[in-house]
């Protein structure tokens, strides 16, 4: 059997045409371009249109020796010798069909959950269609948007198995890479390839419309992400991780980068603040209009959870998706996320959008993140001792979340309490700076968001972009960036609660405002603590 190649998947949909656009030749162009496989879908033409549309369609593919799957009809497809056969979940039925055409045609299901994977493995399907991944407004959607996670829960289920799987809904150039990262089982098990309707038959000039779909195919392909995921070996130490730090106190300074901060309003005003004394800038915006506007700007995105609203929610999914199109750093908060229901969802509709580079939280939240029962939470706070074995969780979050290369991690996880542990899904650092006057006072963990977004946002500008960097979500080494942040913040509170004019709480955060300012590269060394294990 000839091997099929997945990658970029062209589903026809001649109502999307533009106006005037021949579809012989935008199909023609989308091969230019580089689509791997077409299928032709006509939900409303007669038989004989269909079938002369599938016959010249399959010339054309065949010039280009790309193979074509027909959608729902099995006597269409019979007719023109097509390479293979769509079929959804109200359609012929895959084993009928096996038998009815001949061996060797490619038949592929649609599916939206488990139980339909589960019935397309029985039935032998060779590929499934995932969707909808995203919402779409190509098709009237009948069953729930499934995000990158859900898909990656169904490739779980295809362990083991030679099917192959490509996602569909909604998939756009500037939502391909978060699809391609976020859609992996626990066991690295990725996508073969994205169908896409209306961001190539809805262009004008579909060549460069599948051009750029294929372009960032490749690129993730070339990173290497998948497959590196868990196997990378660790060059940090102790030394290069403190010389890492101090030339970013000193490039967040130099380079002061815009530090977008989607934050409560407990804490606007004080980690604005941090922020600057920091050398950073800081800009506070929620609405949803300016947010393209705001990623182009050079720096890093905070988005915190913590006093929730609808509108400020519409922002965060829409700055964290323009950040990611442009792989600037994303720092996720996700405020008392095992308090309620709401904040759990709230959650899962962001992290089913874009990817974060660094999620920071106390251990109830890491733990009502990753499904854990061994910490609970008091609204926003921690109960109990922690974690048993806090170095092994942070490491698992981290490699859960997804960990894509040494130099840019694409998830790095921040466990902070007293002892901050911070993992790339390889390496754990294990950090002692801080006073418990930081806990003494509202938002010092929301500050140390705006820490770290500081610190990532300098590591990025520091970072390099190669050519097997187009296809990562982030550049830059957020794991350094992460440590940094934390480093900052805690040495600081060292040094502002001994300071004489310290009484308590009330006077600490002016001295820690103070002391964020005048920290330095000899007191980073000095006062540093940390193992890298
Ligand atoms: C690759 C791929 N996946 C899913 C679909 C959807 O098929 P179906 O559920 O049959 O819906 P219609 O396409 O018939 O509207 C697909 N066509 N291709
Ligand atoms: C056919 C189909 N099946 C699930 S979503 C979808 C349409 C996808 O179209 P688009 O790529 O334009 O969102």
């Amino acid at each position: 059997m000839t091997l099929i190649d997945y990658s970029l998947y062209l589903v026809t949909d001649r109502k999307l045409l533009p106006p005037g656009k021949d579809y012989f030749e935008s199909l023609e162009q989308s091969l230019r371009g580089g689509v791997t496989i077409v299928q032709i879908r006509e939900k409303d033409t007669d038989t004989a249109e269909f079938l002369d549309i599938a016959l010249r369609s399959k010339d054309l593919c065949d010039r280009y020796k790309v193979p074509l799957i027909v959608n729902d009809r099995l006597d269409i497809a019979l007719a023109v010798q097509a390479d293979g056969l769509h079929v959804g979940q109200r359609d012929m039925p895959v084993s009928v069909a096996r038998k009815l055409l001949p061996a060797n045609t490619i038949i592929g299901v649609s599916c939206n959950n488990l139980q339909e994977i589960e019935k397309a493995i029985q039935d032998g399907a060779d590929y499934v269609g995932i969707g909808a991944v995203w919402a779409t407004t190509t098709k009237d959607l009948d069953k729930p948007v499934i995000g990158v996670r859900g898909v990656g829960e169904m490739l779980q289920r295809l362990d083991g198995t030679s099917i192959k799987a490509v996602a569909i809904g909604g998939i756009k150039s500037q939502n391909l890479l978060r699809t391609l990262h976020g859609s992996v089982s626990p066991n690295n098990h990725a996508l073969d390839g994205v169908a896409v309707v209306s961001e190539i038959m809805g262009s004008l000039i579909p060549e460069q419309a599948a051009a750029r779909l294929s372009e960032l195919i490749s690129s993730f392909k070339r990173s290497g992400c998948i497959h590196k995921a868990l196997s990378v070996s660790s060059d940090y130490s102790v030394t290069t991780v403190i010389d890492g730090v101090v030339d970013l106190l000193n490039c967040v300074r130099e380079r002061s980068p815009l530090i977008h901060q989607i934050t409560n309003n407990v804490v606007i005003a004080q980690s604005a603040n941090a922020t600057i004394a920091l050398g950073a800038s800081p800009i506070m915006a929620t609405t949803v209009q300016e947010m393209e506007d705001l990623a182009k700007i050079h720096g890093a995105l905070l988005v915190n959870i913590g006093t929730l609203v609808p509108t400020a929610y519409e922002g965060m999914m829409a700055a964290g998706t323009f950040a990611n199109a442009r792989r600037k750093p994303v720092v996720f908060d996700p405020v008392g996320v095992g308090a309620s229901e709401f904040r759990k969802k709230a959650v899962g509709g962001l992290l089913n959008t874009w990817q974060s580079s660094v999620i920071k939280g106390n251990a109830a939240e890491l733990a009502a993140l990753a499904g854990s029962n061994e910490v609970q939470s008091k609204g926003v706070d921690s109960v109990g001792s922690g974690f048993k074995d806090p170095v092994s969780f942070v490491r698992n979050v981290a490699r859960k979340e997804r960990k894509h290369s040494i130099s840019s991690s694409c998830c790095v996880v921040v466990l902070s309490g007293k002892i901050d542990y911070i993992s790339d899904g390889t390496n754990v650092a294990v950090l002692e700076n801080g006073h418990e006057l930081l806990s003494k006072m509202t938002g010092s963990g929301c500050i140390s968001g705006s820490c770290i977004a500081s610190y990532c946002a300098a590591a990025m500008s520091k970072a390099q972009m190669a050519e097997e960097d187009q296809g990562k979500m982030v550049i830059g080494d957020m794991f350094l960036g992460a440590i940094g942040g934390i480093l900052a913040l805690t040495i600081s509170a060292e040094l502002a609660a001994v300071r004489d004019d310290v009484k308590g709480p009330g006077t600490f955060f002016p001295a820690l405002i103070d002391e964020l300012s005048l920290l330095s590269s000899r007191i980073i060394r000095e006062r540093a603590r940390i193992q890298i294990l």
